[in-house]
């Protein structure tokens, strides 16, 4: 274990982070930059997502989980448009709890990830901060040429539709800070949930074929269908009375008094990166049975129809939520 006062940023780089670089493009992470080939035929695809301690994750977890969360949120963000994923950068803020075995649990769940997500890492950067811990990732994926689904092309007579659960990311919150009295094998389900949520990345193609506009949930349900909405100038219907919801999040939500509160709560609550996507009426079968082949699990949440914003009703009754998702203010 080298010391990290003396040799803590380059063994880091050498030891720990080179093993992650891109065989070809990422140069042995020895030059200043990546260098990458254009890929004729396909639209290079960007996004980035920080992530920091006591914001998007727990002060007392797990150094290689928050490295999956930070790898999965991104690649939730290049699902939701279509796109394969192929790489990353990465940009480090080492709080004083990173020691050198936080370092290498780090890098080991990236190790872990890049296997199963197929990405490897093209560059970065490696700081100290003398604040909470914060980490910061680019993610580059390809999509055939002019095909991202952008958040603007939703259109009246569409269905809404979203992959997977709603409400285990706010749950999975609770759950990590002793909020929640619910069976072990349950309280683990949704503390995992939230410490390194699965992105849709096998959803990504039937997306790129099929949605006419989609967005991954990471404010809230409720917030990224807005973000639909007022993108593609539409009214968005929400049924609340349909949301998808683990069988932890229904033993929750059967606890509730207050259903209708309780719904709320998980439909705003965000930290779920699922996709929430509309898709023409006539696609229903064909989206069910490219989601049953992928073993995903699709719910039918509404409709688009012409007008503006989200409208989220439960037993036919529209209601008016206190908050639409999570803002960083
Ligand atoms: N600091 C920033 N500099 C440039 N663009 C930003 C910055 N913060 C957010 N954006 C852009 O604003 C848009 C909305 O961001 P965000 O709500 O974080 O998206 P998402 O929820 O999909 O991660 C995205 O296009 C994002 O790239
Ligand atoms: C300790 C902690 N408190 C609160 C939350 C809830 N939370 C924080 S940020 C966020 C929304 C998603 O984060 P953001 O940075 O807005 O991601 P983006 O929309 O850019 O993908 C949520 C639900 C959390 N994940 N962890
Ligand atoms: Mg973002
Ligand atoms: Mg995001
Ligand atoms: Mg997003």
């Amino acid at each position: 274990m080298p010391a990290l006062d003396v040799a803590g940023e380059f063994e880091t780089i050498e030891t720990l982070l080179r093993p992650l670089a891109h065989p070809e493009w990422g140069r042995g992470l020895v030059d200043d930059v990546a260098v990458l080939p254009s890929r004729p035929g396909y639209d290079l695809v960007l996004t980035k997502d920080a992530i920091v301690e006591g914001v998007h994750f727990l002060p007392d977890d797990p150094l290689d989980t928050v490295a999956r969360k930070l790898l999965r949120v991104n690649l939730s963000d290049l699902a939701a448009k279509g796109a394969e994923a192929f790489g990353y950068l990465l940009a480090c803020a080492w709080s004083e709890r990173c020691g050198w075995p936080e370092r290498e649990a780090f890098a080991a769940g990236l190790a872990q990830d890049q296997a199963r997500f197929g990405v490897f890492l093209m560059g970065g950067d490696t700081v100290k901060t003398p604040g909470p811990a914060a980490f910061s990732l680019t993610a580059l994926g390809w999509v055939p040429a002019g095909g991202a689904v952008s958040r603007a092309g939703a259109e009246a007579g569409d269905l809404v539709f979203v992959t997977g659960t709603i409400g285990d990311g706010l749950l999975g919150l609770q759950a990590a800070r002793g909020q929640l009295t619910l069976d072990p094998e349950r309280l683990a389900f949704l503390i995992d949930h939230y410490r390194q949520p699965t992105p849709q990345q096998d959803f990504a193609e039937v997306i790129a074929a099929h949605a006419t506009a989609a967005a991954d949930v990471s404010d809230g349900l409720v917030a990224d269908l807005t973000h639909i909405a007022n993108a593609s100038g539409v009214a968005i219907d929400l049924k609340l009375d349909s949301l998808p919801l683990s069988a932890a999040a229904r033993a929750w939500f059967e606890a509730r008094v207050d259903p209708q509160a309780a719904l709320e709560d998980l439909a705003t609550g965000g930290d779920d990166y699922q996709i929430v996507f509309t898709a023409p009426a006539r696609l229903v079968e064909t989206l069910r049975r490219e989601a049953d082949r992928r073993r995903v699990r699709l719910t039918l949440l509404g409709e688009v129809r012409v007008g503006a914003g989200v409208t989220v009703s439960y037993g036919g009754r529209p209601l008016t939520p206190g908050r639409a998702g999570w803002t960083h203010g």
